[in-house]
This record gives structure tokens, C-alpha cells and sequence, in this order.
């Protein structure tokens, strides 16, 4: 599985990729670029994903440490991505490979015309024998628009580029079953399925102030691209050669066997809800157990800003999402129609108004 996969994700943090003092270090870089340079002499395909471009901005900025508000960040982050593409250009060039640098915020790879100019872009790369190094746009990226973590965005680009492997690297060799530091926690080699992580203590992250989402964020990049059939090794950096190799380090994510439609799995993964219908129970049942298409006598409220063709997300009585689909409505039109049937409200309004709020070919279940 792992020494089959002919196109490697691979994605490294900013733990992995700095001294301890803050700034990057070459040292680490050299070692990964030499491991990916194999991979390719061997004709294998490489995306890498690449944090660190805050952590490589602080030191020129004369900040001591990831600073906490956007603004700071974002301005670290210009500063730092240029530093780190032109270490990671100079590296690679020692073994004769070009880097393309791909910057994506969540509507690249949300939005459908924009996930296909990225796909194409990505793939064009590849065709050329060019190593595309992806990060976020963190200068543009505001709150509201920024995945906030490579980890997530590594699993969208695997999914985009159809990998076979994604390799997420950070500065601990594997899932452990609690803190790595803690006496009694062991390694976890492979995860088949959700049992295998029931009762892992999965916490924050490590080093104060250079990793962001710990394995948190990790295993759910790990869930996302093994549920769209990626198969998924975590592990240190250091160790990534012989992880490629196939030899046991890390922890392997097995794929699941089902695999969603492509549009299904991108609405589910990659879309941020712009509002939110609540349901009534039967509508619950109606769309969660039969299958069926949201109509609007089974909303009962309204939240959000949303216009047609936008994801919502479908809530129960608690609050709890249960769905998500793209709605047929503007949000100022729907609340005159809660709770009417389609009939009478396409006798009062027009045949328009017999459409279904989500259609069930728009939904998937959460
Ligand atoms: N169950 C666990 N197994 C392994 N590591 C864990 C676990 N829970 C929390 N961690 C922490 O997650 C850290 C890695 O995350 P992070 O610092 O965000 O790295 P990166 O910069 O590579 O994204 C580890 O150093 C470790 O301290
Ligand atoms: N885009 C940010 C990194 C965000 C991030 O996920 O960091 P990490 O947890 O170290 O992988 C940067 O380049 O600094």
C-alpha cells in the first residue's frame, strides 16, 4: 500500500521544521528535500504541503515567538513564506528538481470553479517533473476563510490530486495512545477503523507556540483522506525515508473500503456552512433515516446569511447537525414559507415554490 503509491502527499509542521530557538532550520529542511528527492528519481509523483512560514517570519520580524492576533501572523507569514520557498527551491535544486509554490485559501478547494483551477494547476506541476509546495494563504487568509491548520488542508489536497499516500509528518514518531510524555502511553501502529480509537487520548499540541493543532487536527485529516480511500502514515520527520519504504515507523491509517462520490465528500469536508435550518423531528427522520429531500413544512427556523446554492448545515431540535446540502432558497425567502406544505405554497406563490428546500441529491449525512 505505502510502497505501491506512485502520487505522495506529504505534509510537514512547523515543529519539524525549526530550531529550537524559532528560526528555520536548515538542517531539517535539507534532510526532508533528500528523502523527497529520492521519491522522485524513483518516478514517483510529489505534492509537498509545507507549514513554518510564520515560524520562518519571526526572527527577521523581531518577534520572539507566534504572535496571537491575525494581523501579526499574517504579516509573519509574508515575511516567512518567501524565506521558506527560497530554502526549499535552493534544496531541491540539488537534485535537479523545480518547486512550484501553491498558496490556497478554503475557497480554493471549496469552491467548485476554484477547486478545478487548483486541481489543474496541481496536476500541470506534476506533468512538468515540478515538486508543487502547498500552504495557506495566510496573508489573505482572514478568520472567516482560513483553514487554520495544514493538517486538514494536506487531506483536501490528497483528495484533489487523488493520492495513494498521504505522509503526515511532526515532531512525534506516532498516534500514541495518550501524551507521548506521559509514563504509560504506547504507540499505536495501525488504525483500521474509528474502534481503533476509541479511548486515545488525543490532545493539543506539543512544543508552546510552533505546532498548531497537535494530533487533534492530525487524525482528522487522517478521517478525511481514509475516507476517501487515502491511505494515511503518520510519523516523525526523521523517519520519513524508511516510512516510505514501507518499513513499520509511524502509524498507518488503513482507507476505508467506501468511498463517497467525489461532490458528496467535497461538500462534507470542505464546504463552511453559511447558515443553518433547524428541523422538526419528523423532519430528522424524514431526512436522516428515509433518505428523503428537505421540504420546508419540516423547518421551523432559520439562521444564517446563505443565498441559493449555498452549503447550510440541517440541525435537530438540540442544535446538532445531522445533514448538510446545498439549499435552494435565499435566506430571506424561507422564513414566509416554514411550516407550509409544497402544495400550498405552490397554489399562494407559483409551480417555483414546489422546489424542495435541499434537494436529497445535495445532502449528505454528518
Ligand atoms: N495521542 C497523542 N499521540 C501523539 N502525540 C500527541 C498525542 N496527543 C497530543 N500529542 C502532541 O501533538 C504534538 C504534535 O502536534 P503539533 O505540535 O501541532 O505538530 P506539527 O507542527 O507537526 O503540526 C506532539 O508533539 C505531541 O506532544
Ligand atoms: N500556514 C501556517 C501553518 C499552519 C499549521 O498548520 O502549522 P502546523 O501545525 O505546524 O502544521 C504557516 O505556514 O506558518
Amino acid at each position: 500500500m505505502v510502497t505501491a503509491a506512485r502520487r505522495v502527499v506529504v505534509k510537514i509542521g512547523s515543529s519539524s521544521l525549526t530550531t529550537a530557538e524559532g528560526g528555520l532550520d536548515d538542517g531539517r529542511v535539507d534532510a526532508l528535500v533528500g528523502t523527497l528527492g529520492a521519491l522522485a528519481a524513483e518516478g514517483r509523483e510529489v505534492v509537498l504541503v509545507s507549514s513554518g512560514a510564520i515560524a520562518a517570519g519571526l526572527a527577521p520580524l523581531g518577534l520572539s515567538r507566534r504572535p496571537r492576533d491575525l494581523a501579526t501572523q499574517q504579516a509573519a507569514a509574508s515575511v516567512g513564506q518567501g524565506l521558506l520557498i527560497g530554502r526549499y527551491a535552493t534544496a531541491f535544486a540539488r537534485h535537479g528538481l523545480t518547486v512550484g509554490q501553491v498558496l490556497l485559501t478554503v475557497d480554493d478547494v471549496t469552491r467548485r470553479a476554484h477547486y478545478r483551477n487548483a486541481y489543474r494547476t496541481l496536476r500541470k506541476l506534476l506533468d512538468l517533473r515540478a515538486v508543487p509546495i502547498v500552504n495557506e494563504n495566510d496573508t489573505v487568509a482572514t478568520e472567516e476563510i482560513r483553514f487554520g491548520d495544514n493538517d486538514r488542508l494536506a487531506a483536501l489536497v490528497a483528495a484533489l490530486v487523488h493520492a495513494d499516500l498521504l505522509v503526515l509528518l511532526s515532531d512525534v514518531d506516532a498516534l500514541w495512545t495518550g501524551d507521548p510524555a506521559r509514563p504509560g502511553s504506547s504507540r499505536i501502529s495501525e488504525v483500521h477503523d474509528e474502534r481503533d480509537l476509541t479511548g486515545v487520548a488525543i490532545g493539543g499540541a506539543g512544543r508552546a507556540g510552533v505546532g498548531t493543532g497537535g494530533m487533534v487536527t492530525k487524525v482528522e485529516a487522517a478521517r478525511i483522506a481514509t475516507g476517501f480511500g487515502i491511505p494515511v502514515v503518520l510519523t516523525a520527520a526523521p523517519l520519513a525515508a524508511p516510512a516510505l519504504a514501507g518499513e513499520p515507523v509511524g502509524t498507518l491509517f488503513h482507507p476505508s473500503r467506501r468511498r463517497p462520490t467525489a461532490r458528496l465528500f467535497w461538500l462534507a469536508h470542505a464546504t463552511s456552512p453559511r447558515g443553518r435550518l433547524h428541523l422538526d423531528p419528523g423532519a430528522v427522520a424524514a431526512v436522516v433515516g428515509r433518505r428523503k429531500s428537505l421540504l420546508p413544512a419540516g423547518i421551523t427556523a432559520v439562521d444564517g446569511a446563505f443565498t441559493a446554492g449555498d452549503p447550510v448545515d440541517l440541525v435537530d431540535a438540540e442544535g446538532a447537525p445531522v445533514a448538510r446540502g446545498l439549499v435552494n432558497y435565499d435566506a430571506v425567502e424561507l422564513p414566509g414559507l416554514l411550516g407550509r406544505s409544497t402544495t400550498e405554497l405552490a397554489a399562494a406563490l407559483g409551480p417555483a415554490y414546489e422546489r424542495e428546500v435541499v434537494h436529497r441529491d445535495d445532502l449528505v449525512l454528518l
